[in-house]
Order: structure tokens, then C-alpha cells, then sequence
């Protein structure tokens, strides 16, 4: 039979090749757009973190930075209080020198959930779409990732993303860059992709899932992670109004209906691994993230709504895997 695979892996790198050429404008785009907004005061504050090159990391359970020798507890409490400015701190938590960020979530329960599911990331080019501060991504490394890039269009997540790096010393395997997904051309370059927490704020999630497909190589892994409701594969929710105070939700499917999405997008071997409600221990305010949140947006009188009276928040993780290049596809 013959092999195409060395074809595909030129189509691959060209679709690489074309984006590095856009990729530099892109990024001016949204530095010029961020020009008048916090962006500036954020890296003054990362101007201010020590440098920590050569830093000691440990990522395997969880994400936790030791201070250089010699770093004294004055420069200590002042990092606290730098990373401090960049609140809201939603994604972590993080364990830097001798304090930790209390995040809003705890995403490392998430990713305990995940973790025991997925390919095993040693050697593997992964992309995290929608990464927030990158938590998840330090998670990915820590599983042995060859190298992680994460996407997210905030600049507060870029920011706080960019401070922890330079407190781990820079590492060079682990990058974040302000685009959406749809600034993505298709790439097939990654081994695994993660959407995590996107798929109920993309307007149309068949779109998302064919941009997700685009990204990976063939035979590559996909991990879904979003909202779900409960029902057959007729059943999806679109909140005419607010979904949990947030305004931008749009499709909330039961777990059928998202695999036959995903099938339909032409992904393989699609299963659902975790379906998680979500608690007020997972998502709740700490001194790192002092706004409203789960608790708030549910129904007091009945936590199994919303304060809108949806179902509460519900999560499953989905495991897919786009078809090898010989495949049909
Ligand atoms: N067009 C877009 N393209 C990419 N990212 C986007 C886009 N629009 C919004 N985002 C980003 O998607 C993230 C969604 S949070 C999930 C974080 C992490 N994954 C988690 O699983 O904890 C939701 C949650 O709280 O679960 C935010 O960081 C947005 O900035």
C-alpha cells in the first residue's frame, strides 16, 4: 500500500509556515488594540518580578515555583503583592515560594478528572484553545509535553500567564498567544488539542469543533471540555437570556448530542470520560478573586438552577480522535 504520510506531514509544516508569516501582523493587531487599555500597567508589573532564571518548578501535582536562593522575605511579600494587581485570578491555584494563589477554581480538579483519560503527552505538540492564565498548560508540561501553546484573546490571562513563566525561570517549551480560534488558519499540527470551558461561548459549535479537527494532525486526540444538559440527542439548551449571569452562552447539548456533533464533525472513537456538576468548593470567591461567583449565580432556594432557573452548571469531558490521513475521512 502506499504510504502518504511524508505528504501530509509537508501540507502540515507549508500550513505552519504560511501562519508564522501572519502570525507577527496578528499579534501587532492586538497590541496596537491594547494600546489604551491595562496591557501597559500589567508589564510594568511583570518589569518588576525577579529574575528567576534557572528557578526549581514542580509540576506533577501541581504547579509550584521555589524561590531562588538568596531571594529574601522583603522580595518575597513584594511579588505576592505584584501578582496581587493582576486580580481577578480565576485559573490555578499556584504555589509560588511560601504563598499560594487561592484561584477562583480549583482547575486542578479538573484536571485530575481528565488526566487518568487522555494519550499520554510525552513527545506530543499540544495546543489548549481558550488556556485562560495557562494552568492547564503547566499541567500538560508536567505530563511530559513536548512543547504547549495556549490561546486566549485576554490580556489579564496573558499577563498572569507571563508572570508565573518568568517566576519558572522562562521556560522556552510552554508559550501563550492572545488570538481566538478563528484567527487560527488550519494548522494540523498538533498531536493533542484541548477546548476546555469555549465550546457554550462559540456561536456556532459546529464551526468550533470543525476549527478544533483543523488544528490536530491526523490521528491526533481531542479533549472537549463544556456544559452540558440532560436529555437524548434532540436535547440542547439556549438560555434566551443569561446562563449563570453570563451573557454570551449560547448551546448547552446533552452528552448524546455533543457526541453525535463531534461524529458528525468527522471525529472518531468519541467518549464521554467525566460528567462533573459543578460545586461552590470547585468555583467560589477567595482573596485572589473577591467578585461574585458560583455561589452567587445560583438559585438560593435551589441549587440545582441557576439564578435564571436553567439547570445548574454541568460539565462532561469528551474524548475524540481525528481519523488517520489513509482513513475516510
Ligand atoms: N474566541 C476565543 N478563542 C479562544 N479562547 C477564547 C475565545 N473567546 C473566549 N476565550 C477564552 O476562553 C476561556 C474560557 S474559561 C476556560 C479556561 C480554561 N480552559 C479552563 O478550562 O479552566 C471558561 C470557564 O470558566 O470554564 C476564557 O479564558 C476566555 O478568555
Amino acid at each position: 500500500m502506499i504510504e502518504f504520510g511524508n505528504f501530509y506531514a509537508q501540507i502540515a509544516k507549508k500550513s505552519l509556515a504560511s501562519w508564522l508569516e501572519v502570525l507577527p501582523k496578528q499579534l501587532k493587531v492586538w497590541r496596537d488594540e491594547q494600546a489604551h487599555g491595562l496591557l501597559p500597567n500589567w508589564e510594568k508589573v511583570l518589569a518588576k518580578l525577579p529574575d528567576q532564571s534557572g528557578a526549581k518548578i514542580d509540576l506533577t501535582n501541581g504547579v509550584t515555583i521555589e524561590a531562588k536562593e538568596g531571594l529574601a522575605e522583603g522580595q518575597i511579600r513584594k511579588v505576592e503583592n505584584l501578582l496581587r494587581s493582576y486580580h481577578p485570578w480565576r485559573k490555578g491555584p499556584y504555589r509560588i515560594f511560601d504563598f499560594d494563589i487561592d484561584t477562583e477554581w480549583r482547575s486542578d480538579w479538573k484536571w485530575d478528572r481528565l488526566a487518568q483519560h487522555i494519550s499520554p503527552l510525552k513527545y506530543r505538540q499540544v495546543l489548549d484553545v481558550g488556556c485562560g492564565n495557562g494552568y492547564h498548560m503547566w499541567r500538560m508540561l508536567g505530563a511530559d509535553a513536548e512543547f504547549v501553546v495556549g490561546i486566549d484573546p485576554s490580556s489579564l490571562f496573558l499577563a498572569q500567564f507571563e508572570a508565573i513563566r518568568q517566576l519558572a525561570g522562562n521556560p522556552q517549551n510552554i508559550h501563550l498567544l492572545p488570538l481566538g480560534i478563528e484567527q487560527l488558519p488550519p494548522l494540523q499540527a498538533f498531536d493533542t488539542v484541548f477546548s476546555m470551558g469555549v465550546l457554550y461561548h462559540r456561536r456556532s459549535p459546529i464551526e468550533h469543533i470543525f476549527q478544533l479537527k483543523d488544528q490536530l494532525v491526523h490521528g491526533g486526540e481531542l479533549i472537549l471540555e463544556t456544559l452540558v444538559v440532560e436529555g437524548n440527542k434532540d436535547t440542547v439548551l439556549t438560555p434566551q437570556g443569561r446562563y449563570a449571569k453570563m451573557n454570551n452562552v449560547w448551546f448547552l447539548p446533552s452528552v448524546d448530542l455533543l457526541a453525535l456533533w463531534l461524529e458528525k464533525c468527522g471525529l472518531e472513537q468519541v467518549r464521554c470520560v467525566d460528567v462533573t456538576v459543578t460545586s461552590v468548593q470547585e468555583q467560589r470567591r477567595t482573596q485572589w478573586m473577591t467578585n461574585e461567583s458560583l455561589e452567587q449565580f445560583l438559585d438560593p432556594n435551589d441549587p440545582s438552577r441557576t439564578i435564571e432557573g436553567l439547570p445548574a452548571p454541568k460539565r462532561a469531558v469528551m474524548i475524540a480522535r481525528k481519523p488517520s490521513a489513509n482513513d475516510d475521512d
